[in-house]
């Protein structure tokens, strides 16, 4: 059965902040989906991460299906109407556009979408981040699908041992979409030159090598400003994985999230701190805002879901929240100093670029 697995995501409103969805609208965004199924799609996920919602379809039609799409458009929009009813804190703040034009890319929320010929067992991971951008799965991703010191499948499973194809897309060119393709382990210091720099370059996608046709991840790539122009929240990217057999086991794909990498986001989208892993349906942080990326170990049999497994909600990732925590705290304690603060080019709000313009003229040459 040729599946596509589809991730649809937007921040339509929160409860006394950027926190989390009220459970009303929540319920909203469940029963249009829910109206929607069997005519469109075989079966849903809704979940939220911070206050973004997340709508996980499956159904046999192509990426970026026009009734898929408008169907969660509707949802949001009717999520939207309600959060503006109860007075929630940024309503319908991802749906930047006024009208549906067939396809959600490009109107605010997150889209990462997946085809595949569905397996016998098909485990997927369902990825979703709050207060962040989308390069930052950029290393995760890299430590499971290039790094056997991580991912020691790389090493031990021959389905796995040709490596994989890394598709990584510049996001700061807007004219067009600027892709590139590169097959690890070969091109490993070229992918570590574009990786290192997650505000630019994003990993996209990823495919076996060994089964081209087999495509292991797809990443959500859009970046909030370059559809608005201006700072209105952060990306929160969602990504799927596929994992097991030709693919990193899930075991492997979890740890490489430990690691928590410094990332951008989190206090008005603008300071550095690290991706912490939490359980799914997590508040965002009254902590600044810390980012957070949730998973979903899910099977799929016939286009229908299992009831998923919470990926960071076992005892170890207690303890790996410590050490992040901690990671956070030393790094909040340099408060307004790069790189805690982000550079100059990646501050979301205007007000340090105002001020320095003006102080800049008060500069004079030194006689
Ligand atoms: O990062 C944040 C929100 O991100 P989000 O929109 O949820 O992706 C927050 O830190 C806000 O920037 C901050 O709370 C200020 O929000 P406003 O008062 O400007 O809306």
């Amino acid at each position: 059965m040729r599946l596509t697995l589809s991730m649809l995501k937007a921040d339509i409103g929160a409860v006394g902040g950027h926190t989390a969805p009220s459970p009303e609208v929540l319920a909203r965004v469940r029963e249009v989906i829910t109206e929607g199924q069997r005519a469109v799609f075989l079966d849903s996920l809704v979940f939220h991460c911070g206050d973004d919602i997340v709508v996980a379809l499956t159904h046999t039609r192509d990426p970026g299906d026009p009734e898929v799409h408008a169907l969660a458009w509707e949802a949001f929009q009717e999520g939207t109407r309600v959060a503006q009813a109860q007075g929630l804190y940024g309503a319908g703040q991802d749906l930047l556009k006024d009208a549906f034009s067939g396809n959600l890319v490009g109107l605010g929320p997150q889209v990462a979408e997946l085809q595949f010929e569905e397996r016998p067992n098909e485990p997927v991971v369902l990825l979703a981040a709050d207060k962040t951008e989308p390069g930052a799965y950029n290393l995760p991703l890299y430590l499971a699908f290039a790094d056997p010191m991580h991912s020691p499948g790389l090493l031990l499973s021959p389905g796995l041992q040709a490596g994989f194809r890394f598709r990584v897309m510049d996001v700061e060119a807007t004219e067009a979409e600027h892709v590139i393709d590169l097959a690890a382990p070969e091109r490993l210091y070229d992918l570590a030159i574009l990786l290192r720099d997650p505000h630019r370059f994003v990993i996209e996608s990823i495919w076996s090598r060994k089964y081209p046709d087999e495509q292991a991840v797809a990443v959500s790539t859009t970046r909030l400003r370059n559809i608005a122009g201006r700072y209105v929240g952060k990306d929160d990217p969602v990504a799927i994985v596929r994992v097991q057999k030709i693919f990193p086991a899930t075991e492997e794909l979890g740890p490489c999230f430990a690691l928590a990498p410094f990332v951008a986001g989190d206090t008005r989208g603008s300071h550095h701190l690290p991706l912490m892993p939490v359980p799914a349906n997590t508040p965002a942080s009254s902590y600044f805002c810390m980012p957070m990326v949730m998973g979903l170990a899910v099977s799929i049999k016939n286009g229908r879901f299992t009831r998923p497994v919470d990926m960071f909600s076992d005892p170890v990732w207690e303890h790996v929240r410590r050490h992040v925590v901690e990671k956070a705290m030393e790094m909040r304690r340099q408060g307004f100093v790069e790189p805690a603060m982000l550079p100059y080019g990646e501050l979301e709000y205007t007000g340090i670029r105002d001020r320095l313009e003006r102080l800049l003229e008060e500069f004079t040459v030194r006689s």
